[in-house]
């Protein structure tokens, strides 16, 4: 596994607790549902997000657009029946410049997954891709696993945990 040279220096366990007492959901901690994949743990940035099915569409025109250091968050409504992200996918978005990807779902290709320069978290690993056939919506608010995130938001991962706040951090 190796980190990219710029990765961020931040904790997500300093922003807890910073925030602890706040209850007013500025800052929101995803459940510890989401493994690492990818081929850097600690990223960051600005979220822009893909809700989706079983079909991805919607994250393959995501990735192969500039990223512009921002974090690509897919609801793909925790399907463990498909993969929305594989080895080509992760390529296209290190290449295009995503800082990472964090789906609520599956993705594939984990050799090639934990080479490629970008964050990848995700439910789990299965090999069956998905068959595009143009669904899915994009930069709406979704909410994974019971926590809201919505584009703009900023999301910050690294090997403790992922937390999202509607302002940078
Ligand atoms: O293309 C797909 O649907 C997913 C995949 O396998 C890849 O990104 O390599």
């Amino acid at each position: 596994m190796t980190t990219a040279a710029s990765s961020p220096s931040f904790s997500t366990c300093d922003f807890c607790d910073a925030h602890k007492g706040d209850d007013q959901g500025e800052l929101r901690v995803l459940p510890p549902v989401f493994q690492n994949y990818g081929g850097v743990v600690s990223f960051c940035g600005p979220v822009s997000t893909v809700k989706c099915f079983e079909d991805n569409t919607q994250v393959k025109a995501a990735v192969e657009s500039p990223g512009q250091g921002r974090v690509l968050v897919v609801d793909g409504g925790a399907s463990l029946r498909r993969a929305l992200v594989g080895g080509n996918l992760a390529m296209a978005a290190a290449k295009n410049g995503w800082a990472g990807l964090v789906v609520n779902g599956c993705v594939r290709d984990i050799a090639e997954l934990q080479t490629a320069s970008v964050g990848i978290r995700a439910v789990g690993l299965l090999p069956m891709p998905t068959e595009r056939r143009g669904e899915g919506r994009s930069d709406v608010p979704v909410q994974i696993q019971g926590v809201w995130v919505r584009p703009g938001d900023w999301l910050y991962a690294d090997a403790d945990g992922i937390v999202v706040s509607g302002r940078p951090l």
